[in-house]
């Protein structure tokens, strides 16, 4: 079977990863995050999972490389990660009290051709106190994370309902990341039966 390399930096993929038991390298892929003008958010996502993975695929021809973006979506706005913590309070206050869609998409390159999935995810936050969102930017928690919160942290209290892919919010769509390692000739299950085998012999 091929290596599989991560083309990411953020901790959370890489624990995603590890959570469906596959070993991998993890190389992060620097590439330009600026939005074309006019671009669409779910195109903009998209792009940028596929961009990361053709990127590190460049250097590892021969590995299956992975790549994903998350952005949150408050109609139709993007928010990336917050710049600084100013940023993170109107990220905060703006999704206070509504519902904001997360989009992360998943890319996989195998032998040079690049196969990719969006998925969006709808969230809604209760009403937050300024002295919560104070307090919570304070922790330093929304700083390297996509519209200043992460549900897998202290930012879960925030969220009322959740409409889609837990795993997506967090920062990869494990189903979809296993349906296209897949098709790429790298069904998941198959490394649990031969890690299986080789502590057996
Ligand atoms: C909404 C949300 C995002 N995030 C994180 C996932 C991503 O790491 C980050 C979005 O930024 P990205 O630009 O998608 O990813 P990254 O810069 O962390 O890593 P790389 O580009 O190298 O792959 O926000 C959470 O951890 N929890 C959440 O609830």
């Amino acid at each position: 079977m091929q290596s599989i390399v991560l083309a990411s930096a953020s901790p959370r993929r890489a624990e995603l990863l590890r959570q469906i038991g596959l070993s991998f390298l993890v190389q992060p892929a620097d590439i330009d995050e600026t939005p074309a003008s006019n671009e669409s958010a779910e195109h903009y996502v998209e792009r940028l999972a596929r961009e990361k993975a053709l990127a590190g695929s460049a250097s590892k021809p021969d590995c299956l490389v992975i790549g994903s973006d998350t952005s949150v979506v408050l109609e139709g706005r993007i928010l990336g990660k917050p710049a600084t913590t100013g940023d993170a309070i109107v990220m905060l206050q703006a999704l206070s009290g509504t519902t904001h869609q997360v989009m992360t998409a998943v890319a996989v390159v195998h032998n040079g051709i690049c196969e990719s999935r969006l998925v969006i995810t709808n969230v809604r936050f209760r009403e937050l106190l300024a002295a919560e969102i104070e307090a919570y930017v304070a922790t330093g928690e929304p700083m390297d994370k996509a519209g200043g919160y992460g549900i897998q942290g202290r930012g879960g209290i925030f969220v009322e309902e959740l409409r889609g892919s837990y795993s997506a919010v967090v920062g990869l769509p494990l189903h979809e990341t296993a349906a296209l390692l897949a098709g790429a000739g790298y069904p998941v299950w198959e490394t649990w039966n031969s890690r299986q085998e080789s502590r057996n012999e």
